[in-house]
């Protein structure tokens, strides 16, 4: 995977070995300006591909023979990534875990060469799976205790979106998912029903319905083929009275026509059989929109099948993180901090190397906002601690009584992992406790409150020190 990679990352690279600079440290860190779909929240997930990734990273013989078949490299340049490994430090949020814009998420830590390297990679993995996550859970968060299943993979962007972004979505929420591979890859329960076809093949909702039954114990049948209350209902009724205790009739499913009025209509013609446990299942270009719109008109629908525009993201594709260096190793030695400076506030970086803290209230354990620090400050250690928006510093409030959780934590140091990573079931469990903590005017989907990142007061010190400091340089320059 080491070819997975912009060509201008070999090209910097090249530059740095052969300028014999390549040894020396820097540090990048990973972060996004913009909340996706305008959320209160988003929902980190990617480290378990980026772990598989590093722990591995290394150019095959046949990537050396091909770089040196492209004339676009050094040959001896090339001959050195034969060797290359990484040996790197990386400190990342946890899967699971709440994450908001202008916070790192990830931090890079190693040689010039290995942390320039890996940058596409990373953000490759995080813009993606960060928006899936936090889209399932803007779904999760309407959907409320009913189940919700995965059914993107015919939908996604090939293979790789359809695997990683229903674990994505396992993770922000998701009950379960139709994608097999997924169950058996990652462990995640698998669900599903059955398609138009099989109606078609018998030509008739009764004998498709029947010969299902006779094939499974547990029935959920695709009621809409032909006409929703005319034959698919009354079919699925009458395989279920023959049947009886020989299957388990679960559900119908609808997924065509106005289904808040259809749902009131199946639910009716089920309790009237004597089938009040038999839930209705909703699919066909569902999103929280759609489900939310459903639920205000009443509609008796029980579990929910999402896929398109959960897979692809639909509304925000990307996330738009970027990776930026934040300190780098000086012709002296020492590690100076550095910043990517900006006309555009929002598009500026935050020099140095940092840690993220969530601050809770001791009391109802719900969050006061994150405060990024730089490395070596303990929150912790303080009584009150003062807290203030970074842009607009008269906007503050003074905490005192509270927990301090950092929440970069150590995946590899020196190359080695030293990250146990949790279940997939826990992770999906996690997500959850971490939104209990999060007020409900961050949680709503419509214009939710903006949730605080500050800096610390040193970290906000050294950026404006660092601004001061580009703007002096420029001025010389003219
Ligand atoms: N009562 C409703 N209120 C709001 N949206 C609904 C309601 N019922 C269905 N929808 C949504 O409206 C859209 C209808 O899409 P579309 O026109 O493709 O469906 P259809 O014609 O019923 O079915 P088909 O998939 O067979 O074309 C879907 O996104 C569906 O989820
Ligand atoms: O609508 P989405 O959110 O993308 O969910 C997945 C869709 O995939 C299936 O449709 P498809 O027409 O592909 O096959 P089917 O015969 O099973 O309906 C299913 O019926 C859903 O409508
Ligand atoms: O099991 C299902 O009902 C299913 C699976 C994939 C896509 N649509 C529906």
């Amino acid at each position: 995977m080491a070819l997975q990679t912009d060509a201008y990352e070999l090209s910097m690279m090249q530059t740095y070995w052969r300028q014999g600079i390549g040894n020396r440290h820097a540090v990048f860190e990973v972060f996004f300006r913009k909340m996706p779909f305008e959320n209160g929240y988003a929902v980190f997930a990617g480290l378990n591909h980026i772990i598989r990734y590093l722990k591995d990273l290394h150019f095959s013989a046949t990537d050396i023979e091909y770089l040196h078949s492209t004339g676009f490299f050094d040959d001896e340049f090339i001959d050195y990534l034969a060797n290359f490994k990484f040996h790197g430090t990386v400190r990342s949020m946890v899967e699971g875990e709440l994450v908001f814009n202008h916070e790192p998420i990830v931090q890079v830590e190693g040689t010039l060469l290995e942390t320039q390297l890996v940058e596409t990679a990373l953000l490759n993995i995080l813009n993606y799976q960060i928006v899936v996550a936090t889209k399932a859970a803007r779904i999760k968060n309407i959907v409320g205790n009913q189940p919700v299943m995965e059914f993107g993979t015919r939908r996604a962007q090939e293979f790789d979106a359809a695997l990683w972004g229903t674990r994505a979505a396992y993770i922000g929420g998701f009950d379960s998912t139709s994608n097999v591979r997924a169950g058996k890859l990652f462990g995640i329960p698998i669900a599903g029903t059955h398609a138009h076809a099989l109606v078609q093949t018998y030509m008739n909702d009764y004998d498709a319905f029947k010969a299902y039954a006779q094939t499974h114990h547990d029935c959920t049948f695709l009621v809409d083929t032909f006409d929703t209350l005319k034959s698919g209902v009354p079919s699925a009724i009458r395989v279920a009275n023959e049947m009886g205790d020989k299957i388990n009739f679960k559900a119908v499913r609808i997924d065509s026509g106005d289904m808040a009025y259809l749902s009131k209509k199946v639910r009716e013609m089920l309790d009237d059989a004597g089938y009040p446990n038999v839930k209705i299942v909703a699919s066909n270009d569902l999103d929280e929109k759609t489900i939310l719109n459903l639920k205000t008109q009443g509609a008796k629908i029980d579990a929910w099948g999402v896929g398109t525009k959960l897979i692809t993201a639909m509304d925000q594709p990307t996330l738009g993180a970027v990776y930026k260096m934040v300190s780098v190793e000086n012709a002296a030695g020492q590690m100076v901090d550095t910043m990517k400076l900006s006309n555009n506030v929002a598009k500026m970086s935050t020099p140095g190397k940092h840690q993220v803290w969530r601050i809770n209230d001791k009391k109802d354990g719900k969050n006061e906002g994150d405060l990024v620090t730089l490395v070596g400050e303990d929150p912790r250690k303080l009584d009150s601690l003062y807290m203030f928006d970074p842009n607009y510093t008269f906007l503050n409030k003074t905490v005192t009584d509270f927990n301090a959780r950092p929440l970069l934590q150590d995946i590899f140091v020196d190359g080695k992992q030293v990250y146990k990573e949790p279940t997939l079931k826990e992770i999906h469990d996690a997500r959850q406790s971490h939104m209990d903590r999060l007020w409900d005017e961050y949680r709503r989907d419509l214009n939710p409150e903006v949730y605080p990142v500050d800096l610390s007061q040193k970290c906000y010190d050294n950026k404006m020190k660092m601004i001061k400091q580009i703007h002096e340089y420029v001025r010389k320059l003219h």
